[in-house]
C-alpha cells in the first residue's frame, strides 16, 4: 500500500530537527512521469540508524495516514529503504508544525484563529474516531500549517502528521518525557492504547494552542512528570472558565468521562461564538 520511492530520487536539505529515534529534513523528490521530469518539495523522515529494529512501527505509522485520506491529514508519498537508510517521505507543509509557529507568532495570534485550528483538530479526530482509528500522539508539534491565514480573513488550514513510532516501542524515558501529552492510563499499560487516549492529548494540545505553544511542564524531569499524574494534578487552567471546562473535561483522568469528538466539536463551537472572543479579538467582531 505504499509507493517505494529510490534513494537516487531523493536529496535532503536543511534539517528541521528531531523526532523520537528520527531525523527530519526537507528534501526533493524526482520522478518521471510520462516522459518529464518532474520535482517536488518533500519532507523526509529519517529512521535513525541506531534504531532499525523500530522500524515496521516507523512504516506502520505511516502507512496509518496513508490508507485513509482526509483533507485534515497529511499525505504520504511513499517510502525509501536503502541499504541502513529507512525514510518516509511526506509532503512538506507550507507553513511547518504549529507549536514553532505560534511560539513565533507570540501574542500577535486572535483567539478566533485559535479555536478554528483547534476546531479542525477536532474535526480530523473525530473522523480517525468514526474509524476507530487511534492516533496515538496528538499534540501541536505533530499538527501542521498548510495555510496561515491573515488578518483580512483568510482562515489558517491545518494537516494532522503520522504518530511516529508507537510508545511500546519507544520505552519509558521517552513515555514518561510526553508527559502530559500521553494519556495516564497509558503509563502503566503502554499497550492499551485506545481512542479515548487521543481525547486526553487534545486537552494537552488545546493548552498548548490557547497559551502560544508553550510546552506545558517545561524542564521538568520524568519523575516529576510522573509525580504530577500520581497526585492527579491537572494543567494551570487558562482564565478563559468555558475553556478551562473543556481542557479539564478532555483531561479527565478517568477516560470513560472524557467527551466524544462531536462533544468536543459542540463546546468549541460555542466557544467561538462567545462573548469572549469578541472582547479578545477587537477585530474579529467585524468578521
Ligand atoms: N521554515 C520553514 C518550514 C519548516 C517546515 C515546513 N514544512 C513541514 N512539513 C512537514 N510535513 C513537517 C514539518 N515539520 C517541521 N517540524 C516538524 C516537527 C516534527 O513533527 C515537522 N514541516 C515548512 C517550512
Amino acid at each position: 500500500q505504499f509507493q517505494m520511492i529510490k534513494h537516487e530520487d531523493l536529496q535532503l536539505k536543511e534539517s528541521l530537527g528531531q523526532g523520537s529515534f528520527t531525523r527530519i529534513f526537507k528534501g526533493s523528490m524526482t520522478d518521471i512521469r510520462d516522459g518529464e521530469k518532474h520535482v517536488t518539495d518533500v519532507l523526509l523522515k529519517l529512521l535513525d540508524e541506531s534504531h532499525n529494529k523500530c522500524w515496521e512501527s516507523f512504516f506502520n505509522a505511516a502507512s496509518l495516514m496513508s490508507q485513509i485520506s482526509h483533507k485534515h491529514l497529511l499525505l504520504v508519498y511513499g517510502i525509501s529503504v536503502h541499504r541502513y537508510q529507512n525514510i518516509v517521505v511526506q509532503e512538506l507543509v507550507k507553513c511547518g508544525a504549529l507549536d514553532l509557529y505560534l511560539r513565533k507568532r507570540g501574542r500577535s495570534v486572535p483567539v478566533s484563529w485559535k479555536l478554528d485550528v483547534a476546531k479542525q483538530l477536532a474535526c480530523v479526530l473525530n473522523f480517525l474516531e468514526e474509524k476507530n482509528i487511534v492516533h496515538g500522539n496528538i499534540c501541536a508539534k505533530n499538527v501542521l500549517l498548510a495555510r496561515e491565514g491573515d488578518s483580512s480573513g483568510t482562515s489558517p488550514f491545518i494537516k494532522l502528521s503520522d504518530p511516529g513510532i508507537g510508545l511500546t516501542v519507544l520505552g519509558r524515558e521517552v513515555l514518561l518525557d510526553r508527559i502530559p501529552w500521553v494519556a495516564p492510563e497509558l503509563v502503566e499499560a503502554p499497550e492499551s492504547l485506545e481512542l479515548g487516549c487521543d481525547k486526553w492529548s487534545f486537552g494537552t494540545t488545546l493548552w498548548e494552542i490557547y497559551n502560544g505553544g508553550k510546552a506545558p511542564l517545561q524542564g521538568q524531569d520524568p519523575q516529576q512528570k510522573l509525580q504530577f499524574y500520581k497526585n492527579l494534578e491537572q494543567l494551570p487552567p487558562p482564565e478563559w472558565p468555558e475553556l478551562a471546562d473543556l481542557i479539564g473535561r478532555c483531561m479527565d483522568y478517568e477516560p470513560a468521562l472524557r467527551p466524544s469528538c462531536r462533544g468536543i466539536i459542540r463546546q468549541l463551537n460555542s466557544l467561538i461564538a462567545s462573548d469572549y472572543v469578541l472582547l479578545c479579538d477587537p477585530q474579529a467582531s467585524t468578521a
